[in-house]
């Protein structure tokens, strides 16, 4: 939190590189200069493929976005970029001292922030006097509505502990790579400065880096020796403007180039089903929960079916949420052998213990969670190691170590659960009314991720009151 406090007043003065603080949800966020040229002149102009019906519009919620001014069949390649025209980290045409800075300061870039490594990059070519890309790179967002550049008070709006972590940490990152920069900086020649000679503060260093974790693709990179080809980060002009959905009509494909001399990688958006007029054309950016699009793109989705939250599995948790749901004297603080073997297993227990587990999303309750309760919760230890792991771990598996010790192990979820809202200041409703009354754009997007965890917890305890219902049903049944 200290640190964010800290990063903030950085974003309050204008420097030619750096993200003045943002506007958040605002619909049309600036662009990096007043009236850039058309990119999709620009794109056309460099040798790539752009369909006559694809233009750039305003879009009220989304920015600016992609959409189709008639009708597009299904199949039909919307846009084809040349090899040369997406940013990457490594260039071919790179070289020079220059490069070196770049590459050094990369290199102590944590590899989760892979962002800052291609945001560096984009730095500078940004600074670059008669940069390529430079048509590109001044159509991008002047601002980002990433909590990076939240103020304090609206971190802390978040009110969900996992979350508020990344952001800290992220904005500390920021804050000691500035300090990295600058020594990296200090004294060079102007032919070995990477920014043209320009200071590059936090601000700058998290413009670039939300610039990228916004709007780049993991593509496939050139083909290495072996035969194989790794994932690389890449910005790609114009098809980035083309917004989210979980629903796309369009996707991104690479092609090797047809010219058998030197062939090259084309990427391409083809139109995955039949497109309308005045269709927005859409891309999914990937099967991700709610965190990941604040965190990396700025904006949250309403029901986000891949949305969860994270809880500790930790044994005294776990029995006073049993203790709370009617669970007679349970054991998770001290298990018996046999379920402390499952625990490991599960890596719940011992030395590669990884105690992070989830609520929520397609799997509903993360499948070592769902075992654990029910071998704790079990007393028959031959059936629990009769079982199959694969089967305990799985919701669909039906009651695999009896009726009541699955009613047992979804009433503790549900507790789990209510003590999970309870670590929430705030209710929904008292959330709602503060919407209604009308807030700033990043309060508006901290309240609207909080509201969809808090749903997220309310979902899994309504799926799985109605589950006890069936349950106890069929206990009485056999009884
Ligand atoms: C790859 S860019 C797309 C072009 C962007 N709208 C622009 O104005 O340049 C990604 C950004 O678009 C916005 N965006 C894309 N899809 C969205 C969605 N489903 N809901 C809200 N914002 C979205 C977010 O600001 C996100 O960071």
């Amino acid at each position: 939190m200290a640190a964010s406090k800290m990063l903030i007043p950085s974003l309050t003065h204008f420097r030619p590189l750096t993200c003045a603080a943002s506007a958040a949800a605002a619909s049309y966020p600036a662009r990096l200069v007043p009236h850039p040229p058309d990119l999709v002149k620009w794109v056309k102009r460099e040798g790539g493929f752009v369909h006559d019906a694809v233009k750039i519009g305003h879009d009220t919620t989304f920015g600016l976005g992609l959409v189709a001014s008639g009708q597009i069949p299904k199949g039909s390649d919307l846009i084809v970029l040349p090899d040369h025209i997406p940013l990457k980290f490594q260039s071919d045409n790179q070289d020079g001292a220059a490069d070196s800075v770049l590459l050094h300061l990369s290199q102590q870039v944590p590899e989760e922030l892979w962002a800052m490594k291609l945001g560096l990059r984009l730095l500078q070519e940004r600074a670059k006097v008669g940069s390529f890309w430079w048509p590109y790179i001044c159509n991008l967002p002047e601002t980002y509505s990433v909590p990076i550049f939240f103020a304090g008070e609206d971190i802390k709006n978040l009110q969900y502990a996992p979350l508020l972590y990344q952001v800290n940490k992220r904005c500390r990152f920021l804050l000691e790579f500035d300090q990295e920069v600058k020594n990296a900086l200090k004294n060079l020649k102007p032919s070995e400065h990477p920014f043209g000679g320009q200071d590059v503060d936090a601000s700058a260093l998290g413009w670039a880096m939300s610039a990228v974790s916004s709007r780049a693709f993991r593509l496939y990179g050139k083909k290495l020796p072996d035969g194989t080809r790794n994932d690389i980060p890449m910005m790609l002009p114009l098809i980035d403007m083309c917004n989210h959905s979980f629903n796309p009509n369009a996707q991104i494909v690479q092609e090797q180039e047809q010219d058998a001399g030197n062939p090259k990688m084309l990427i391409k958006v083809i139109a995955e089903r039949e497109i309308k007029q005045n269709d927005p054309l859409l891309l999914n950016y990937g099967c991700l929960s709610n965190d990941f699009f604040l965190l990396d793109y700025g904006f949250v989705i309403p029901s986000n079916p891949h949305d969860s939250i994270e809880l500790r599995y930790d044994g005294a948790l776990m029995d006073a949420a049993s203790m709370a749901a009617g669970v007679s004297s349970p054991n998770f603080s001290s298990p018996a052998p046999w379920q402390q073997q499952v625990l490991s297993q599960l890596k719940l227990d011992g030395e590669a213990s990884n105690l992070k587990v989830i609520i929520g999303g397609p799997e509903l309750v993360e499948g070592r969670l769902l075992a654990a309760l029910r071998v704790l919760l079990s007393t028959d230890m031959e059936l629990v190691q009769r079982s199959d792991l694969n089967d305990l771990k799985s919701l669909s598996a039906e009651a695999p170590l009896g009726i009541a010790t699955e009613i047992a192990a979804f009433r503790t979820i549900i507790a789990l659960c209510v003590i999970a809202l309870g670590h929430f200041p705030s209710k929904i409703m008292d959330d709602e009314s503060l919407l209604k009354q009308g807030v700033s754009p990043s309060t508006e997007l901290a309240i609207q991720f909080r509201i969809q965890k808090k749903s997220v917890i309310i979902d899994v305890m309504r799926d799985l009151t109605k589950s006890v219902k069936l349950l106890s049903g069929k206990e009485t049944a056999t009884a």
